[in-house]
């Protein structure tokens, strides 16, 4: 029957699978750590691709398109770029029945499928900035535990490259980038992140500096790269020799920066929201923000209800909100009722004989339940009003849970004592590289180690001589610690 069987709180993994599941958003496939991504799914990355992509059109970022094939001599072109991801990256090695010459490699990423022809088409000055983006899928044979939107062998991303004159103009680029994330998962998903700096051991190994908004999972414990935004600095452009000709006729090479997000939004999402009715929508994201629900009663007519569910669809629809009505004559009410919390439709209105009497209609949230009868002559302001309400209160709950998740430690004791109870720890650090691996070597267990997760932005006060928690030498800075997915 509908409803899940398994409780958020009590066994999360087996929680999220039902979700995707029975929200229609997820279909599992034959081949694993892949996933048939369904309409439900596809219209809530639509509304975030339909925001992102306007907005880097207006940073006169272009869409482009390069091929899925990577050729070995191109993939492999800088040997400790990428000597540890080699083992997922999958290969094309026949077609048909035979052999081909030299296997074909397909994109885990872009970075040297699009280079060579960065430098081929970056002369002189007048050549930059050059500003790319493309909608794709890639693919990373991974082994670890695979999860729909979080981890899968096959993803949407998109992947931004672009190339400047001056490290200046990158630096700026890297930021406002960061700052379209941020809205992407605060304003569309209501889940708040931190902006933050990756440690020289979590950075994208072949870039200069990486950023990043960082999000948590309350009921793993776990921190989640929501999105990345990187300065790759003159790293690629010595690799593939993008240089350029400045005013001055000298000779010098590009600065360039990467980034993206990817279907691992909705993932998070999912995590955060949902709860033991199914999934919860964000309004922003959600196809349909309201369904509208017949109320049969014994003998009354049903056109009359019919007409006037069909009535609100219109004048809702009107008004710019995304609403349906389910006049299904095989289910009743309450099976109606339970499927579309499921599916976590923000609004549910439902009309009634006696709604019809009183020219109104009975409104129930998604997110918290409550009911309020609305007249019909000022439905269009309330439901507005009641969607704005109801991504503000996603957020706040969201916050205040990741809050009550953030645990201060200045001492080794106190960060195991945090870990161990789930917590996202904020803990003063020296800012050595083997200090983090000494505590990712420290912390390693069954459920995977502790790792950086980012030093935030926004940097606590540091009092003259507080020590790390890990080294105990002389702290540098504020940074956020955790188990990740
Ligand atoms: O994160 C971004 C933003 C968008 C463009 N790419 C960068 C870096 C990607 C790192 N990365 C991530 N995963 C990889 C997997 C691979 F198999 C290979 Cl060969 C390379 C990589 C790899 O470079
Ligand atoms: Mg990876």
């Amino acid at each position: 029957g509908l409803g899940l069987s398994k409780k958020k709180d009590e066994n999360f993994g087996e929680w999220y699978s039902e979700v995707v599941v029975n929200s229609e958003m997820i279909e599992y496939y034959d081949i694993s750590g892949c996933y048939i991504l369904r309409p439900w799914t596809i219209a809530i990355w639509e509304t975030m691709q339909a925001f992102f992509d306007a907005e880097i059109k207006k940073m006169k970022i272009k869409n482009c398109y390069f091929p899925l094939f990577v050729s070995p001599s191109v993939l492999e072109r800088e040997k400790d770029h990428i000597e540890g991801f080699a083992p997922e990256v999958a290969w094309v090695t026949k077609s048909g029945k035979s052999d081909l010459e030299v296997p074909i490699a397909i994109r885990p990423t872009s970075e040297t499928v699009m280079y060579p022809y960065f430098a081929k088409w970056i002369r002189g000055h007048r050549d930059l900035p050059l500003k790319l983006n493309q909608w794709c899928n890639v693919v990373r044979w991974e082994f670890s535990n695979p999860t729909p939107f979080i981890r899968s062998r096959e993803f949407l991303w998109q992947e931004g490259h672009t190339a400047f004159a001056t490290k200046a103009e990158a630096d700026e680029e890297v930021l406002e980038i960061l700052e379209l994330y941020r809205r992407i998962y605060e304003d569309y998903l209501a889940v708040p992140v931190v902006k933050g700096k990756k440690s020289e051991n979590e950075k994208f190994a072949g870039g200069l500096y990486t950023t990043s908004v960082e999000a948590f999972i309350p009921n793993t414990g776990r921190g989640v790269q929501g999105a990345t935004s990187h300065c790759l600095g003159q790293n690629f452009a010595k690799m593939f020799e993008i240089n350029f000709e400045n005013e001055n006729r000298e000779k010098g090479m590009v600065w360039q920066n990467s980034w993206a997000y990817s279907t691992r939004t909705i993932g998070v999402m999912v995590m955060v929201h949902g709860d033991d009715k199914g999934l919860v929508l964000p309004p922003k994201v959600a196809a349909i923000q309201a369904i509208v629900v017949p109320v049969p009663y014994k003998n009354t007519p049903m056109e009359e209800i019919y007409d006037a569910c069909l009535k609100t669809v219109d004048t809702l629809t009107k008004a710019g909100i995304r609403a349906e009505a389910d006049l299904s004559d095989n289910q009743t009410p309450g099976w109606k009722y339970s499927h579309w919390e499921m599916k976590g439709v923000p609004l549910r209105i439902e009309i009634g004989p006696k709604d019809l009497e009183k020219n109104q209609v009975r409104v129930v949230r998604r997110d918290n339940s409550a009911k309020e009868d609305i007249p019909v002559s000022t439905l269009v302001e309330q439901v507005q009003d009641i969607l704005a309400k109801i991504h503000e209160n996603l957020f706040n709950v969201a916050k205040e849970k990741r809050d009550a998740s953030i645990k201060v430690a200045k001492t080794w004791e106190e960060f195991m004592e945090a870990l161990n109870q789930k917590k996202m720890i904020l803990a003063p650090w020296c800012d050595e590289q083997e200090v983090e691996e000494d505590v990712k070597k420290r912390t390693k267990g069954e459920i995977g180690a502790a790792k950086s997760l980012c030093t935030p932005f926004e940097q606590p006060e540091l009092p003259e001589g507080t020590l790390c928690f890990a080294s105990g030498k002389p702290a540098k800075k504020w940074t956020y610690w955790g188990r990740s997915y």
